[in-house]
């Protein structure tokens, strides 16, 4: 029934204060006050309903979010809205768009590698949304090797210009999202060449479409890449093409904080490291791992609410079946996400917290702690990318036949989230970086220092790579092993920085201990998983690792009364969450069924095509069938 809790008796059981575990979830009081206002705000206003998108053709889709995100930004003029605000209405409304882009890659680029003089030109006309950015870096032949791009950048003193041009079909512009149809201009990446030398690839400003009337302007071929993964929401983002054919602008618009070009047609590199030219990725890769943590937590909460809901078996005389979760083969697959989604939080607001540190060290031109920032970025977008993409399938699978249906919000977060395992640099090559910031770790440290915890093995790799080959062939030979070793460093980053969490003060009865559960089931998972690897290099004994498997056991025991709370916490609408299996009430077998009669196929009762193939099918009034 309607207004009935249907999962009221899980809530009974929570032995924590949920409303402060709320306020850990989403960071500090005033952010889950900011949080709690906006997410309510966008669920109770139809301008922004997403149910029926499963239904809408692709270019009513791509229409309909144009009119979401101009309607986005009318509500936040007309409420004069703050920038936290704002992002967190962007958030909520949960629609791939042109505005992600624009927001959070176009902007960041130009604070991230624009000279104070540049600021001052483009972020105002940025913020006032009167023009809108996309990031074009990627090409149709290259998208990872950065040093690649084909695109040229030409200075020419004769008129204090660039002429920015795609000689090849492989330079082509390709993936940036906003550019096929509403990007008007795009922080374009380019291979620069003065004097007739290459110069590495920098980033410039280039204007698209015409302001007037959104027209391609001269020189430009752009469009859109086509349909993408499933029939997802992603398919609302334009992601685009575009050739330049000998394109030219103002010098001024070569975004200049790390390089220059002088009007005399001198290149000058300034002390900055040139890997600044990469800060825009940096940005966008914390992001990212604080983004891991609210999909996985949207999957976790839709598939421990339907566990709780869902009986399947085990009735004794007639009574009612049992929980699925309370089967401990279902615990054993849920609950470690459970831990993650919690895990991935805690070391995204360390990362948060790294990168404005890093951030204001470049400000004074410190870049000591840069190699450390990338590797933790790439390291962490890698590995939470990956184990959400792959939890976010575990949880449809922990629902059942009914977590394939569009209603469970499932298929569509998946497929809306897995390219976040490729977009903003593919997880195999950044683990890699990682993997060279280790060993560039380990040879420094001399032989008087040997290398301890998680890199302790590398002193064996390092001394096979220069003993049997040179460096270089023996990280090539073996970039798989040292891809795992990237992985259990990142590993250890997250275990570490959630036991970090927890000696912090926390406020709320229970809320420590929980976390202090979910802590300990997040690292002997991983303990259980790979223990192969710790029992082949001695670092613990089969008894330990039968140890483990035990207290994970009992551990499970200990979430499963707080499991519903503890995904309570999250705080997420019916709305955001966008799933029937895991709606708030857990009413779930009267919301399925509604639905269902709502799909359009369900518009007639005889369905289309009966009369012209059916019925002569049925009637053996086919013809023998044409070869
Ligand atoms: C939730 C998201 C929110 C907002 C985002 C908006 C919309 C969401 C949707 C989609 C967004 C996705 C957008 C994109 O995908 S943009 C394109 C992304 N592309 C990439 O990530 C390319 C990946 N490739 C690279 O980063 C580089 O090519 C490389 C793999 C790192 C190799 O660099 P390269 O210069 O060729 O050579 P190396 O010799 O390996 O590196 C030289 C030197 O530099 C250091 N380095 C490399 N990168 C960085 C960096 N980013 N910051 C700092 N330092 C860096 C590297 O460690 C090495 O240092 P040494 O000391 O070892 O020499
Ligand atoms: C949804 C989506 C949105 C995107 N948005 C944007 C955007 O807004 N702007 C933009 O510029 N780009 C964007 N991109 C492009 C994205 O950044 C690239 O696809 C990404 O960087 C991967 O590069 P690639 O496609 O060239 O893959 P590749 O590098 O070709 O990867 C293919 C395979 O080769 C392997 N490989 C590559 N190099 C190595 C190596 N050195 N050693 C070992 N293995 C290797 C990879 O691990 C992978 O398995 C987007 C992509 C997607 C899917």
């Amino acid at each position: 029934m309607e207004g009935v809790d249907h999962l009221a008796h899980e809530r009974n059981k929570s032995e924590f204060d949920v409303d402060a575990m709320k306020i850990v979830w989403a960071g500090s009081p005033h952010a889950f006050v900011v949080s709690d206002r906006i997410s309510k705000l966008v669920a109770s206003d139809p301008g922004f309903r997403k149910d029926n998108r499963s239904t809408l053709s692709r270019k009513e889709l791509f229409k309909n979010t144009l009119r979401k995100a101009a309607y986005a930004w009318k509500t936040i003029i007309d409420l004069h809205l703050s920038e936290e605000e704002a992002a967190k209405l962007r958030f909520y409304v949960d629609e791939p768009a042109f505005t992600d882009v624009h927001w959070g890659m176009f902007i960041p680029a130009i604070k991230g590698q624009g000279t104070e003089e540049q600021q001052q030109k483009w972020l105002p006309l940025a913020y006032k949304m009167q023009i809108i950015g996309c990031y074009a870096q990627t090409e149709l032949g290259h998208g990872s090797n950065v040093q690649g791009l084909e695109t040229t950048a030409t200075f020419d003193p004769q008129t204090d210009e660039f002429i920015i041009h795609s000689p090849t079909l492989t330079s082509s512009k390709w993936w940036p999202g906003g550019l096929g149809k509403v990007a008007t201009h795009a922080i374009a990446y380019a291979l620069l060449i003065v004097g007739g030398r290459e110069q590495g690839v920098h980033g410039f400003i280039v204007q698209l479409r015409s302001l007037e009337d959104h027209s391609p302007l001269p020189g430009m071929t752009v469009g859109d890449i086509g349909m993408k993964f499933g029939n997802g929401a992603y398919n609302a983002m334009d992601n685009g093409v575009l050739r330049f054919d000998h394109v030219r602008i103002p010098r001024n618009q070569m975004l200049m904080r790390v390089s220059q070009v002088t009007c005399e047609g001198k290149y000058k590199q300034s002390d900055v490291p040139r890997q600044l030219v990469y800060g825009a990725m940096l940005y966008v890769r914390q992001t990212i791992v604080a983004d891991a943590s609210c999909a996985l937590s949207r999957a976790v909460c839709i598939a421990t609410r339907y566990s709780a809901v869902r009986r399947q078996f085990g009735s004794q005389n007639g009574g009612p079946e049992t929980q699925v979760i309370d089967y401990k083969t279902q615990q054993s697959r849920l609950f470690p996400l459970l831990a993650s989604a919690y895990a991935f939080r805690f070391v995204g607001e360390w990362l948060k917290w790294l990168y404005a540190d890093v951030t204001q060290r470049l400000q004074a031109n410190d870049f000591s702690t840069l190699p450390e920032a990338h590797a933790c970025t790439a390291g962490l977008k890698s590995l939470t990318t990956t184990a959400t993409a792959d939890g976010i399938e575990e949880c449809r699978k922990l629902c059942g036949g009914h977590g394939y249906l569009c209603s469970s919000g499932l298929p569509e977060l998946f497929a809306v989230y897995v390219p976040a395992c490729t977009y903003e640099g593919e997880n195999t090559v950044l683990l890699l970086q990682v993997a060279r910031f280790l060993m560039k770790t380990v040879s420094q440290l001399g032989s008087s220092k040997k290398p301890v915890g998680t890199i302790a093995y590398m002193t064996r790799v390092e001394h096979l790579m220069q003993c049997r080959c040179g460096v270089q062939r023996g990280f090539a030979e073996l970039s798989a092993d040292l891809v795992e070793a990237a992985v259990a460093h990142c590993q250890l980053l997250v275990v570490s920085k959630f036991i970090e969490k927890l000696q912090q003060e926390i406020p709320g009865k229970g809320v420590k201990q929980q976390l202090e559960v979910l802590c300990n089931i997040y690292a002997l998972f991983l303990l259980h998983k790979h223990q192969g690897d710790f029992l082949s290099t001695g670092c613990i004994t089969p008894k330990h690792a039968a140890l483990a498997n035990d207290e994970l056991r009992s551990l499970y025991s200990q979430v499963r009364p707080n499991a519903i709370a503890l995904v309570d916490a999250f705080n997420y609408t019916d709305h955001y969450l966008g799933s029937i299996l895991g709606c708030y009430d857990g009413n779930v077998y009267p919301k399925l069924y509604e639905a269902a009669w709502k799909d359009p196929l369900n518009e007639s009762v005889v369905p289309d095509g009966y009369h012209q193939y059916i019925r002569p099918l049925l009637k053996q009034e086919i013809r023998t069938a044409r070869l």
